[in-house]
Protein backbone atom coordinates (compact mmCIF):
# COMPACT_ATOMS: atom_id res chain seq x y z
CA UNK A 1 0.00 0.00 0.00
CA UNK A 2 1.76 3.27 -0.81
CA UNK A 3 2.91 5.18 1.90
CA UNK A 4 1.18 7.93 1.55
CA UNK A 5 -1.97 6.36 3.12
CA UNK A 6 -3.43 7.72 5.63
CA UNK A 7 -3.32 4.76 7.94
CA UNK A 8 -2.85 1.14 6.81
CA UNK A 9 -5.42 -1.86 6.12
CA UNK A 10 -7.22 -2.43 9.17
CA UNK A 11 -5.22 -4.86 11.88
CA UNK A 12 -6.16 -6.22 15.36
CA UNK A 13 -3.06 -4.59 16.26
CA UNK A 14 -5.14 -1.64 17.71
CA UNK A 15 -7.11 -1.88 21.31
CA UNK A 16 -10.70 -2.30 21.13
CA UNK A 17 -12.85 -1.31 23.90
CA UNK A 18 -14.05 -4.11 26.07
CA UNK A 19 -17.70 -4.09 24.80
CA UNK A 20 -16.38 -4.90 21.50
CA UNK A 21 -16.08 -8.10 19.45
CA UNK A 22 -12.28 -8.84 19.27
CA UNK A 23 -11.39 -8.45 15.76
CA UNK A 24 -11.69 -11.66 13.88
CA UNK A 25 -8.63 -11.89 12.18
CA UNK A 26 -9.15 -13.67 8.89
CA UNK A 27 -6.60 -16.81 7.24
CA UNK A 28 -5.20 -14.52 5.01
CA UNK A 29 -5.17 -16.94 1.95
CA UNK A 30 -8.34 -18.65 2.65
CA UNK A 31 -9.95 -15.21 2.20
CA UNK A 32 -7.49 -14.01 -0.72
CA UNK A 33 -8.17 -17.32 -2.85
CA UNK A 34 -11.98 -15.48 -2.84
CA UNK A 35 -10.86 -12.53 -4.56
CA UNK A 36 -11.69 -12.22 -8.09
CA UNK A 37 -9.32 -13.43 -10.58
CA UNK A 38 -7.23 -10.21 -12.04
CA UNK A 39 -7.62 -8.13 -9.18
CA UNK A 40 -4.18 -6.90 -7.30
CA UNK A 41 -5.24 -5.65 -3.78
CA UNK A 42 -4.68 -6.46 -0.30
CA UNK A 43 -6.98 -8.34 1.71
CA UNK A 44 -8.89 -5.96 4.44
CA UNK A 45 -8.82 -7.05 8.42
CA UNK A 46 -11.87 -4.78 9.48
CA UNK A 47 -12.56 -3.91 12.77
CA UNK A 48 -15.86 -5.57 13.61
CA UNK A 49 -18.46 -4.26 16.21
CA UNK A 50 -21.24 -5.28 17.91
CA UNK A 51 -24.05 -2.81 17.83
CA UNK A 52 -26.11 -1.85 20.97
CA UNK A 53 -30.26 -2.33 20.50
CA UNK A 54 -30.51 1.23 20.93
CA UNK A 55 -28.06 4.62 21.94
CA UNK A 56 -28.23 5.63 25.56
CA UNK A 57 -25.39 8.04 25.53
CA UNK A 58 -23.52 5.77 28.26
CA UNK A 59 -19.68 6.19 28.30
CA UNK A 60 -19.66 2.52 26.56
CA UNK A 61 -21.79 4.37 23.43
CA UNK A 62 -19.32 7.11 22.93
CA UNK A 63 -16.25 4.80 23.16
CA UNK A 64 -17.68 2.51 20.42
CA UNK A 65 -18.93 5.94 18.39
CA UNK A 66 -15.15 7.28 18.24
CA UNK A 67 -13.70 3.62 17.60
CA UNK A 68 -16.28 3.84 14.70
CA UNK A 69 -15.19 6.77 13.58
CA UNK A 70 -11.20 5.85 13.45
CA UNK A 71 -12.20 2.80 11.62
CA UNK A 72 -14.18 4.88 8.96
CA UNK A 73 -10.92 7.06 9.00
CA UNK A 74 -8.22 4.49 8.71
CA UNK A 75 -10.26 2.00 6.46
CA UNK A 76 -13.03 3.60 4.51
CA UNK A 77 -15.57 0.92 6.68
CA UNK A 78 -16.46 -1.41 9.31
CA UNK A 79 -18.29 -4.33 9.81
CA UNK A 80 -21.11 -5.23 12.48
CA UNK A 81 -21.97 -8.69 13.49
CA UNK A 82 -25.67 -9.93 12.72
CA UNK A 83 -27.96 -11.38 15.58
CA UNK A 84 -29.99 -14.24 15.32
CA UNK A 85 -33.23 -12.04 13.96
CA UNK A 86 -31.06 -10.33 11.40
CA UNK A 87 -29.38 -13.17 9.67
CA UNK A 88 -33.24 -14.59 9.92
CA UNK A 89 -34.30 -11.45 7.99
CA UNK A 90 -31.15 -11.58 5.67
CA UNK A 91 -31.57 -15.20 4.42
CA UNK A 92 -35.28 -14.48 3.98
CA UNK A 93 -34.31 -11.47 1.77
CA UNK A 94 -31.79 -13.21 -0.17
CA UNK A 95 -34.13 -16.16 -0.90
CA UNK A 96 -36.59 -13.18 -2.52
CA UNK A 97 -33.53 -11.52 -4.50
CA UNK A 98 -32.83 -15.44 -5.89
CA UNK A 99 -36.21 -16.18 -6.84
CA UNK A 100 -36.70 -13.11 -8.66
CA UNK A 101 -32.97 -13.24 -10.30
CA UNK A 102 -34.55 -16.48 -11.51
CA UNK A 103 -37.50 -15.30 -13.15
CA UNK A 104 -37.33 -14.81 -16.84
CA UNK A 105 -35.62 -12.16 -18.48
CA UNK A 106 -38.61 -10.66 -20.08
CA UNK A 107 -40.77 -10.86 -16.61
CA UNK A 108 -37.87 -9.13 -15.28
CA UNK A 109 -37.69 -6.45 -17.50
CA UNK A 110 -41.66 -5.66 -16.78
CA UNK A 111 -40.76 -4.53 -13.52
CA UNK A 112 -40.36 -0.60 -14.33
CA UNK A 113 -41.82 2.37 -13.50
CA UNK A 114 -41.85 5.28 -15.49
CA UNK A 115 -41.43 7.38 -12.23
CA UNK A 116 -39.72 6.25 -9.87
CA UNK A 117 -36.21 4.52 -10.29
CA UNK A 118 -37.55 1.40 -8.33
CA UNK A 119 -37.50 -1.80 -10.31
CA UNK A 120 -35.29 -3.49 -12.16
CA UNK A 121 -31.70 -2.69 -13.62
CA UNK A 122 -30.72 -5.57 -16.92
CA UNK A 123 -27.10 -5.99 -16.72
CA UNK A 124 -25.09 -4.14 -18.67
CA UNK A 125 -27.60 -0.95 -18.57
CA UNK A 126 -26.40 0.51 -15.86
CA UNK A 127 -23.30 3.32 -16.42
CA UNK A 128 -20.36 4.23 -14.19
CA UNK A 129 -17.79 6.52 -15.38
CA UNK A 130 -19.41 5.76 -19.23
CA UNK A 131 -18.76 2.11 -18.92
CA UNK A 132 -21.39 -0.59 -18.70
CA UNK A 133 -21.83 -2.30 -15.25
CA UNK A 134 -22.52 -5.98 -15.31
CA UNK A 135 -24.59 -5.97 -12.35
CA UNK A 136 -28.57 -6.93 -12.36
CA UNK A 137 -30.31 -4.94 -9.66
CA UNK A 138 -33.79 -4.64 -8.56
CA UNK A 139 -33.74 -0.81 -6.59
CA UNK A 140 -36.03 -0.63 -3.94
CA UNK A 141 -37.03 3.12 -3.42
CA UNK A 142 -40.11 4.03 -1.19
CA UNK A 143 -43.26 2.75 -2.61
CA UNK A 144 -45.68 5.21 -3.03
CA UNK A 145 -49.25 4.85 -4.75
CA UNK A 146 -50.05 7.09 -7.63
CA UNK A 147 -52.90 8.84 -5.15
CA UNK A 148 -49.40 10.17 -2.91
CA UNK A 149 -49.34 13.89 -3.11
CA UNK A 150 -45.98 13.90 -4.31
CA UNK A 151 -46.63 12.05 -6.90
CA UNK A 152 -49.90 13.55 -7.97
CA UNK A 153 -47.25 16.70 -7.55
CA UNK A 154 -44.33 14.83 -10.03
CA UNK A 155 -41.62 15.05 -7.82
CA UNK A 156 -38.51 13.40 -9.46
CA UNK A 157 -38.14 9.51 -8.50
CA UNK A 158 -41.26 9.30 -6.58
CA UNK A 159 -43.82 6.60 -7.40
CA UNK A 160 -44.50 2.83 -6.97
CA UNK A 161 -42.26 0.06 -6.70
CA UNK A 162 -43.14 -2.40 -9.29
CA UNK A 163 -42.56 -5.67 -7.52
CA UNK A 164 -42.19 -8.60 -9.48
CA UNK A 165 -45.81 -10.60 -7.51
CA UNK A 166 -44.72 -13.66 -8.91
CA UNK A 167 -41.60 -13.67 -6.77
CA UNK A 168 -43.26 -12.90 -3.08
CA UNK A 169 -39.82 -10.64 -2.41
CA UNK A 170 -41.75 -7.31 -1.16
CA UNK A 171 -42.55 -8.17 2.68
CA UNK A 172 -39.11 -10.15 2.89
CA UNK A 173 -37.15 -7.26 1.75
CA UNK A 174 -39.29 -4.30 3.07
CA UNK A 175 -38.91 -6.81 6.88
CA UNK A 176 -35.23 -6.81 5.88
CA UNK A 177 -34.94 -2.98 5.25
CA UNK A 178 -36.95 -1.84 8.17
CA UNK A 179 -34.27 -4.12 10.62
CA UNK A 180 -31.01 -2.56 8.70
CA UNK A 181 -32.77 1.29 8.46
CA UNK A 182 -33.07 0.70 12.85
CA UNK A 183 -29.27 -0.28 12.49
CA UNK A 184 -28.68 2.86 10.49
CA UNK A 185 -30.26 5.17 13.21
CA UNK A 186 -27.92 3.10 15.76
CA UNK A 187 -25.06 4.02 13.67
CA UNK A 188 -26.35 7.48 13.48
CA UNK A 189 -26.28 8.05 17.05
CA UNK A 190 -23.31 6.24 17.58
CA UNK A 191 -21.24 8.40 15.16
CA UNK A 192 -22.93 12.00 16.41
CA UNK A 193 -21.38 10.45 19.94
CA UNK A 194 -17.92 9.55 18.18
CA UNK A 195 -17.80 12.89 16.36
CA UNK A 196 -18.82 15.04 19.66
CA UNK A 197 -21.80 16.28 18.50
CA UNK A 198 -25.40 16.94 19.75
CA UNK A 199 -27.64 14.24 20.04
CA UNK A 200 -30.02 14.87 16.77
CA UNK A 201 -27.17 16.57 14.64
CA UNK A 202 -27.45 13.92 11.87
CA UNK A 203 -30.47 12.26 12.69
CA UNK A 204 -32.61 15.27 12.19
CA UNK A 205 -32.14 14.93 8.69
CA UNK A 206 -33.39 11.13 8.12
CA UNK A 207 -37.20 12.05 9.05
CA UNK A 208 -39.22 10.15 6.27
CA UNK A 209 -35.30 9.45 5.30
CA UNK A 210 -34.86 8.63 1.76
CA UNK A 211 -33.94 4.90 2.28
CA UNK A 212 -33.28 2.96 -0.33
CA UNK A 213 -31.82 -0.15 -1.38
CA UNK A 214 -30.25 -2.24 -4.53
CA UNK A 215 -30.70 -5.86 -4.50
CA UNK A 216 -27.67 -6.97 -7.07
CA UNK A 217 -26.87 -10.04 -8.33
CA UNK A 218 -23.29 -10.11 -10.43
CA UNK A 219 -22.57 -12.71 -13.08
CA UNK A 220 -20.07 -15.25 -13.09
CA UNK A 221 -17.04 -13.16 -15.11
CA UNK A 222 -16.82 -15.60 -18.30
CA UNK A 223 -20.74 -15.76 -17.87
CA UNK A 224 -21.73 -11.76 -19.22
CA UNK A 225 -23.54 -10.94 -22.32
CA UNK A 226 -20.57 -8.70 -23.83
CA UNK A 227 -21.63 -5.42 -23.15
CA UNK A 228 -19.24 -4.15 -20.06
CA UNK A 229 -15.64 -4.69 -19.49
CA UNK A 230 -14.10 -8.00 -19.02
CA UNK A 231 -13.78 -8.49 -15.12
CA UNK A 232 -15.02 -5.26 -13.98
CA UNK A 233 -18.88 -5.65 -12.33
CA UNK A 234 -19.33 -1.97 -10.92
CA UNK A 235 -16.88 0.96 -11.32
CA UNK A 236 -15.37 2.96 -8.49
CA UNK A 237 -17.82 5.33 -7.52
CA UNK A 238 -19.27 6.71 -4.21
CA UNK A 239 -22.98 6.55 -3.15
CA UNK A 240 -24.81 9.58 -2.41
CA UNK A 241 -26.22 10.11 1.34
CA UNK A 242 -25.11 9.07 5.13
CA UNK A 243 -24.34 5.00 5.38
CA UNK A 244 -24.40 2.08 3.19
CA UNK A 245 -24.62 -0.78 5.34
CA UNK A 246 -24.56 -4.39 2.90
CA UNK A 247 -24.67 -8.07 3.09
CA UNK A 248 -22.76 -10.06 0.67
CA UNK A 249 -23.20 -14.09 -0.31
CA UNK A 250 -19.63 -16.12 0.54
CA UNK A 251 -18.10 -15.45 -3.39
CA UNK A 252 -16.44 -12.14 -3.18
CA UNK A 253 -16.16 -9.21 -5.14
CA UNK A 254 -16.08 -5.95 -3.28
CA UNK A 255 -12.92 -3.83 -3.22
CA UNK A 256 -12.54 -0.58 -1.00
CA UNK A 257 -10.43 2.65 -1.28
CA UNK A 258 -9.16 3.46 2.24
CA UNK A 259 -8.78 7.90 2.79
CA UNK A 260 -5.85 8.86 1.24
CA UNK A 261 -4.22 12.33 2.18
CA UNK A 262 -3.67 13.25 -1.04
CA UNK A 263 -6.84 12.54 -2.94
CA UNK A 264 -9.53 14.67 -3.05
CA UNK A 265 -13.29 14.32 -4.51
CA UNK A 266 -16.59 15.68 -4.19
CA UNK A 267 -19.13 13.74 -5.96
CA UNK A 268 -22.19 16.63 -5.29
CA UNK A 269 -19.43 18.38 -7.18
CA UNK A 270 -17.94 16.93 -9.72
CA UNK A 271 -18.65 12.89 -10.45
CA UNK A 272 -16.46 10.59 -8.62
CA UNK A 273 -17.23 7.37 -10.58
CA UNK A 274 -14.29 5.97 -12.19
CA UNK A 275 -11.83 7.35 -9.49
CA UNK A 276 -8.49 5.63 -9.46
CA UNK A 277 -10.08 2.40 -10.55
CA UNK A 278 -7.33 0.91 -12.25
CA UNK A 279 -4.54 2.28 -9.73
CA UNK A 280 -2.89 0.44 -6.94
CA UNK A 281 -4.66 1.43 -2.86
CA UNK A 282 -7.49 -0.92 -3.25
CA UNK A 283 -8.50 -3.09 -0.30
CA UNK A 284 -10.37 -6.40 -1.37
CA UNK A 285 -13.35 -6.76 1.75
CA UNK A 286 -13.32 -10.75 1.98
CA UNK A 287 -16.97 -12.15 2.76
CA UNK A 288 -17.06 -12.69 6.42
CA UNK A 289 -20.00 -14.61 7.02
CA UNK A 290 -23.19 -13.22 9.17
CA UNK A 291 -21.53 -9.62 9.00
CA UNK A 292 -22.56 -6.23 7.61
CA UNK A 293 -20.05 -3.96 6.41
CA UNK A 294 -20.99 -0.20 6.47
CA UNK A 295 -18.81 2.42 4.45
CA UNK A 296 -19.88 6.10 4.05
CA UNK A 297 -21.88 8.20 1.32
CA UNK A 298 -21.63 11.71 0.43
CA UNK A 299 -23.59 13.55 2.65
CA UNK A 300 -21.63 12.59 5.60
CA UNK A 301 -18.33 13.78 3.91
CA UNK A 302 -19.94 17.15 3.11
CA UNK A 303 -21.36 17.18 6.87
CA UNK A 304 -18.19 16.82 8.46
CA UNK A 305 -16.05 18.69 5.65
CA UNK A 306 -14.52 15.47 4.70
CA UNK A 307 -13.39 14.91 8.32
CA UNK A 308 -15.08 11.90 7.10
CA UNK A 309 -14.81 10.75 3.41
CA UNK A 310 -17.19 8.72 0.89
CA UNK A 311 -15.81 5.47 0.74
CA UNK A 312 -15.00 5.27 -3.20
CA UNK A 313 -15.58 1.00 -4.00
CA UNK A 314 -16.24 -1.14 -6.96
CA UNK A 315 -16.81 -4.82 -7.36
CA UNK A 316 -15.09 -7.19 -9.43
CA UNK A 317 -16.50 -10.17 -10.64
CA UNK A 318 -15.52 -13.70 -9.58
CA UNK A 319 -15.69 -17.29 -11.30
CA UNK A 320 -18.94 -17.92 -10.19
CA UNK A 321 -22.50 -15.39 -9.45
CA UNK A 322 -22.86 -13.30 -6.62
CA UNK A 323 -26.13 -11.57 -4.70
CA UNK A 324 -25.32 -8.73 -1.99
CA UNK A 325 -27.96 -6.24 -0.55
CA UNK A 326 -27.08 -2.76 -0.38
CA UNK A 327 -28.86 -0.56 1.89
CA UNK A 328 -28.54 3.15 1.69
CA UNK A 329 -29.56 5.12 4.72
CA UNK A 330 -30.68 8.55 3.72
CA UNK A 331 -31.17 12.25 4.45
CA UNK A 332 -34.85 13.14 3.75
CA UNK A 333 -35.88 14.07 0.14
CA UNK A 334 -36.37 17.64 1.01
CA UNK A 335 -33.35 17.95 3.01
CA UNK A 336 -30.75 20.68 2.26
CA UNK A 337 -27.57 19.63 4.33
CA UNK A 338 -25.47 22.08 5.80
CA UNK A 339 -21.85 21.43 6.89
CA UNK A 340 -21.35 20.88 10.80
CA UNK A 341 -20.11 23.81 12.46
CA UNK A 342 -17.82 21.71 14.85
CA UNK A 343 -15.88 20.34 11.20
CA UNK A 344 -15.98 23.70 9.87
CA UNK A 345 -12.76 25.26 8.07
CA UNK A 346 -10.31 26.38 10.59
CA UNK A 347 -12.66 24.84 13.82
CA UNK A 348 -11.08 21.55 14.97
CA UNK A 349 -13.29 21.59 18.69
CA UNK A 350 -13.51 18.31 18.41
CA UNK A 351 -10.68 16.11 20.56
CA UNK A 352 -10.19 13.49 17.57
CA UNK A 353 -7.34 14.95 15.06
CA UNK A 354 -7.68 17.92 13.22
CA UNK A 355 -9.90 17.43 10.04
CA UNK A 356 -8.45 16.27 6.82
CA UNK A 357 -8.91 19.29 4.23
CA UNK A 358 -8.61 18.75 0.86
CA UNK A 359 -7.63 21.57 -1.09
CA UNK A 360 -10.01 21.69 -4.44
CA UNK A 361 -12.69 19.82 -2.62
CA UNK A 362 -16.06 21.62 -1.92
CA UNK A 363 -15.06 24.16 0.85
CA UNK A 364 -17.93 24.22 3.42
CA UNK A 365 -20.62 26.23 1.86
CA UNK A 366 -23.21 27.62 4.03
CA UNK A 367 -25.71 27.15 1.36
CA UNK A 368 -25.80 23.41 1.57
CA UNK A 369 -26.37 20.30 -0.38
CA UNK A 370 -30.00 19.55 -1.18
CA UNK A 371 -30.03 15.78 -1.25
CA UNK A 372 -33.22 14.88 -3.40
CA UNK A 373 -30.64 16.92 -6.02
CA UNK A 374 -27.78 15.04 -5.70
CA UNK A 375 -30.35 11.98 -6.06
CA UNK A 376 -32.12 12.79 -9.02
CA UNK A 377 -28.72 13.87 -10.71
CA UNK A 378 -27.05 10.84 -9.86
CA UNK A 379 -29.50 8.47 -11.04
CA UNK A 380 -30.05 10.44 -13.94
CA UNK A 381 -26.72 10.03 -15.03
CA UNK A 382 -26.54 6.18 -14.23
CA UNK A 383 -30.08 5.21 -16.43
CA UNK A 384 -29.86 7.95 -18.91
CA UNK A 385 -31.76 5.73 -21.19
CA UNK A 386 -34.27 4.74 -18.81
CA UNK A 387 -38.00 5.45 -19.26
CA UNK A 388 -38.05 7.67 -15.84
CA UNK A 389 -35.25 9.60 -17.08
CA UNK A 390 -37.03 10.39 -20.53
CA UNK A 391 -40.51 10.98 -18.46
CA UNK A 392 -38.59 13.01 -15.72
CA UNK A 393 -37.15 15.13 -18.66
CA UNK A 394 -39.76 15.19 -20.83
CA UNK A 395 -42.19 16.35 -18.39
CA UNK A 396 -39.13 18.89 -16.64
CA UNK A 397 -39.73 17.96 -13.79
CA UNK A 398 -36.08 19.01 -12.72
CA UNK A 399 -37.53 22.04 -12.23
CA UNK A 400 -39.71 20.94 -9.34
CA UNK A 401 -36.26 20.59 -7.53
CA UNK A 402 -36.08 24.08 -7.01
CA UNK A 403 -39.28 24.72 -5.62
CA UNK A 404 -39.88 25.87 -1.70
CA UNK A 405 -42.38 22.47 -1.60
CA UNK A 406 -39.32 20.64 -1.99
CA UNK A 407 -36.92 22.16 0.42
CA UNK A 408 -39.39 22.10 3.31
CA UNK A 409 -36.27 20.82 5.47
CA UNK A 410 -34.31 23.71 4.45
CA UNK A 411 -34.16 25.05 8.19
CA UNK A 412 -34.98 21.93 9.58
CA UNK A 413 -36.76 23.88 12.38
CA UNK A 414 -39.38 21.86 14.28
CA UNK A 415 -42.67 22.64 12.56
CA UNK A 416 -40.67 21.39 9.30
CA UNK A 417 -40.35 17.95 11.09
CA UNK A 418 -44.58 18.51 12.10
CA UNK A 419 -44.89 18.78 7.83
CA UNK A 420 -42.81 15.51 6.95
CA UNK A 421 -44.89 13.37 9.74
CA UNK A 422 -48.20 14.77 8.26
CA UNK A 423 -47.20 14.15 4.80
CA UNK A 424 -46.18 10.81 5.74
CA UNK A 425 -48.96 10.27 7.42
CA UNK A 426 -51.13 11.70 4.80
CA UNK A 427 -49.82 8.96 2.42
CA UNK A 428 -48.75 5.54 4.57
O1 LIG B 1 -21.74 -5.47 -4.63
C1 LIG B 1 -21.44 -4.81 -3.65
O2 LIG B 1 -20.98 -5.35 -2.63
C2 LIG B 1 -21.56 -3.32 -3.67
C3 LIG B 1 -22.58 -2.80 -4.65
C4 LIG B 1 -22.54 -1.31 -4.78
O3 LIG B 1 -21.52 -0.69 -4.70
C5 LIG B 1 -23.78 -0.56 -5.04
O4 LIG B 1 -24.83 -1.19 -5.21
O5 LIG B 1 -23.73 0.68 -5.05
FE1 LIG C 1 -22.02 1.42 -4.26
Amino acid sequence: MSTEALSHVGSSSHVLPPFCQAPITPTTKAFRDTMPPGFRAQVGNFDTFELPSSVTNCAGDEALGRAMIQAWRRDGILQFTMTPQQKRLRDAAFAASKRFFSLPHKEKASCVDDQSYAGYIASGEEITDGIADYSEIFTVTKDLPLSDPRVQAKWPCHGPCPWAATANMKDPIAAYMDEVGRCGEVLLGLTEMGLGLEPGSLTKYTADGWHHSRVLRFPGRKNTNGKGKAGRGIGSHTDYGLLVISSQDNVGGLFVRPPYQNEEYANWKNSAAGMKENDDGWVYVPPMEDTFTVILGDMMQYLTNSFLMSTPHKVGLNNQERYTIAYFHEPNFRAVVKPLAEYSNGNTSSSLEAPVLHDGAAPAKPEGVHYGTHFTNMFMRNYPDRITTKRLLAEKRYSVLETDELRTMEDMDDSEDMHVESLSAATA
